[in-house]
């Protein structure tokens, strides 16, 4: 038998173990008492389960060579699909079909994780096993990239998992476009690692080449920027090219017009979003509750509340400079290693600023955001 067979093997005869442990405990202590003893197990680093490892909300089972690999799933039964959110203990998770359904998450999972209410998070892909009647169990999340999470008292909260882009909503006009909301927005973008999208709307309002200064400083930094109009259509067919296929999360204050962009993309879509955010408006997690909408063009918007004004939770001030792009390349060239490039003297990045190599714009909302002051 070839090693990667003996391996795979290996990984059934332990996940049935698993699983066959916590049958028995279930059946001699009850469900609720079984979930403690297994904890207790693991804790003690007594019981079978002592070999399992709880990795990006999904489970790791330890195989013979000692490496953490995946435990099966039956891939005759269950079935892929995507949490589109989750609603107390029951995620809505949609398969590939386009068929929703209401998840609970399987025992184990929520045993094993280190925080047992963010186990299953909104985007995130899951394998689950239909229980008939549109209702299912997650058995396995898949490993996350493109977070959003807060943290609070010490802990990560995941808000959305899997976000492949972040479109910044800005306006041209009515409300006057606010370009150091714009640099707090990509700097969460940069601290998140999920490719950011300045999106001007309203530019009907205004002659478009009065915003090309500040167009011209984002390019130059590499981000993507794109001026549109929900009102006249203008680029929106290029914004709907940007959304297809992904995962976009929107961004931006309230009057942008990011409903208006979202029903210029697919009519009725916008106040979908509206009717369940106000929803979810009554529910107690009000601020991290998200939600993501499928499209007819393929991919999803996140556009709730909590996430629209979603920015800074985590920054501390001394990161910020390493979050704008352009002063990176000089922060090391300052002569005190803990420069906060605001006072200090021999600042490689003051200097830069006054023989405009940085633009002072940039540079004076990095000091806004570094001193923590309120946009
Ligand atoms: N002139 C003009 N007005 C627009 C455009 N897009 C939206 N508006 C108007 O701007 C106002 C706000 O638009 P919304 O789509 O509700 O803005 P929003 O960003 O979703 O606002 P919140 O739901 O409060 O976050 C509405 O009166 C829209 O008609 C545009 O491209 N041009
Ligand atoms: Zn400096």
């Amino acid at each position: 038998m070839s090693r990667k067979k003996k391996k795979i093997r290996a990984s059934f005869r332990k996940n049935r173990e698993v699983r066959t442990r916590e049958n028995d405990l279930t059946r001699s202590f009850g469900e609720s008492d079984a979930e403690d003893h297994l904890k207790a197990e693991r804790i003690s680093g007594k019981g079978s389960l002592s070999r399992k490892r709880t990795v990006a909300g999904g489970e790791l089972i330890e195989d013979e060579a000692g490496s953490y690999i995946l435990p099966d799933v039956d891939t005759t039964i269950c079935r892929e699909g995507r949490v589109l959110r989750v609603q107390g203990l029951v995620s809505i998770v949609r398969d590939d079909q386009g068929q929703q359904f209401r998840c609970a998450t399987r025992r184990l999972l929520k045993t094993l994780s280190t925080d047992q209410r963010h186990v299953v998070a909104a985007g995130d892909h899951v394998w689950f096993r239909p229980e008939g009647d549109g209702e299912g169990i997650i058995e396995r999340v898949e490993p996350r990239h493109g977070l959003l999470s807060r943290t609070s008292r010490g802990r990560q909260h995941v808000l959305v998992a899997n976000v492949d882009q972040m479109i910044i909503v800005a306006s041209a006009a009515e409300p006057r476009i606010k370009p150091n909301l714009i640099d707090r927005y990509l700097l969460t973008a940069e601290k998140t690692e999920i490719r950011p999208v300045v999106c001007i709307n309203k530019i009907d309002l205004l002659d478009p080449a009065e915003l090309m200064p500040l167009v011209g400083v984002y390019s130059q930094l590499g981000y993507q920027v794109l001026l549109v109009s929900a009102t006249t259509g203008q680029n929106v067919a290029q914004l709907r090219a940007l959304l297809s296929d992904r995962n976009s999360v929107l961004t931006g204050q309230s009057g942008v017009g990011k409903s208006s962009l979202l029903n210029a993309i697919e009519p009725g879509l916008g106040l979908r979003v509206q009717t369940v955010s106000a929803e979810s408006q009554k529910g107690r997690h009000t601020t991290t509750t998200a939600e993501l909408f499928p499209l007819e063009c393929g991919g999803h918007v996140i556009d709730t509340p909590g996430i629209r004004q979603f920015q800074l939770w985590d920054v501390i001030p001394e990161e910020v400079a390493g979050f704008f792009r352009e002063l990176r390349p000089y922060v090391s060239q300052c002569r005190f290693p803990d420069c906060t490039h605001t006072h200090e003297a021999f600042c490689a990045v003051k200097d830069a600023v006054a023989d405009n190599r940085l633009d002072f714009r940039r540079y004076e909302s990095y000091m806004q955001i570094q001193a923590g002051d309120e946009v």
